[in-house]
């Protein structure tokens, strides 16, 4: 007989009722429930441009809606996020004054500096907001590379990480809530651990990771709006290639030994897979996408273009990276999924 190994409970021709799923997802409540994971305004995390001149207010032509502003201007604009339930930020400095820039960074953590007098401007004028702070050197070297350069041009190990974890005491120190490393310098992590409990702060600073941060073609316009593209090579020599899932699994792995707190996979869209790999070697670890620049203004460009609907397409990359094992998301549709999802 041909159905020999077919269970008895099955009807003689099981696809009439098995291959049926319509049914289960005809009503627009019956898609929700097919949700796992909801967006929430707390998962957000939303990047902030800050120049050390103090009544900045500038556009970035190729970041639709986002500015650049000065430590005059930024609690301002923050009040009304705040008030729509932003939760989150991550700063990043941008020294533009002649001179700002040397080969250590020293604009990254000057107690004038940009970041130093955001940290503490937030801090005292919002003390609900989380503040977070990149860590990195690119956007403040004369060079403009994420470490310290030896003469040759290469990079220097130990001087990098020396320089990156001092910076990263500082903004804890200041009163960051979190510092993120993006530098991608190896042992970084075990540093500034080490740094944070020589300064007796280990256990009020949380140690966000950018583990899995590779190369590629989607940083464009962060590099506007921080000014912070290399003056001579590029960062192929520390961030991930864009082929290394097996680097990247190195990376998380160690990053985690060394103590990280939570772990940022970025780009996003074109590194799901990553994402989920990441949140199974760090299923202890909140894991973080990282919307980019380029992402975010190539879905701009194709709603501009009538090839998408911008909320729509919004919703369904933040989506995805929650199905892709994700719980927190640095966007710079924060401030559009504050509106959208009061409205839902
Ligand atoms: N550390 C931040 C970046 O390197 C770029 C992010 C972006 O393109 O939005
Ligand atoms: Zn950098
Ligand atoms: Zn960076």
């Amino acid at each position: 007989m041909a159905n020999a190994h077919k269970a008895e409970y099955l009807p003689e021709n099981p696809t009439e009722i098995y291959s049926i799923l319509q049914g289960g997802y005809n009503h627009p409540l019956t898609r929700e429930w097919q949700s796992e994971k909801h967006l929430t305004k707390s998962m957000f995390i939303f990047p902030l441009f800050i120049s050390d001149i103090d009544d900045d207010e500038t556009a970035i032509d190729s970041l639709p809606g986002i500015k650049r502003f000065g430590n005059n201007k930024i609690v301002n604009y923050l009040k009304p996020l705040i008030a729509k339930g932003l939760r989150s930020i991550i700063i990043f400095g941008v020294p533009l004054k002649e001179g700002s820039k040397d080969p250590e960074g020293t604009s990254a953590d000057d107690p004038e500096g940009p970041v130093i007098k955001c940290i503490k401007l937030l801090r005292e004028n919002f003390p609900d907001l989380y503040v977070m702070c990149d860590v990195c050197l690119c956007e403040y070297t004369s060079h403009g590379h994420c470490g310290i350069l030896r003469e040759s041009g290469s990079l220097n190990r130990e001087l990098s990480v020396r320089r990156i974890a001092a910076v990263a005491v500082n903004y804890a120190k200041a009163g960051a809530h979190s510092v993120a490393p993006s530098d991608m310098m190896d042992g970084r992590i075990l540093e500034i651990k080490r740094g944070l409990i020589a300064a007796g702060l280990e256990n009020r600073t949380f140690v966000m990771s950018y583990s899995a941060k590779f190369s590629g073609n989607l940083y464009g316009p962060f590099r506007d709006a921080a000014c912070s593209a290399p003056s001579f090579g590029d960062r192929k020599c520390y961030q991930l290639p864009p082929v290394g899932l097996g680097l990247a699994r190195r990376a998380l792995k160690r990053d985690i030994q060394e103590g990280a707190d939570g772990i940022i996979a970025k780009p996003s869209t074109f590194y799901l897979d990553v994402m989920k790999e990441a949140s199974e070697i760090a299923k202890d670890l909140p894991i973080c996408a990282y919307h980019v620049s380029g992402e975010y203004a190539m879905l701009h460009a194709a709603a501009e273009k009538g090839i998408v609907d911008l909320k729509d397409i919004a919703f369904e990359s933040h989506n995805g990276f929650l199905r892709a094992g994700a719980r927190l998301i640095i966007s710079y549709f924060t401030p559009d999924f504050l509106d959208w999802l009061t409205e839902n």
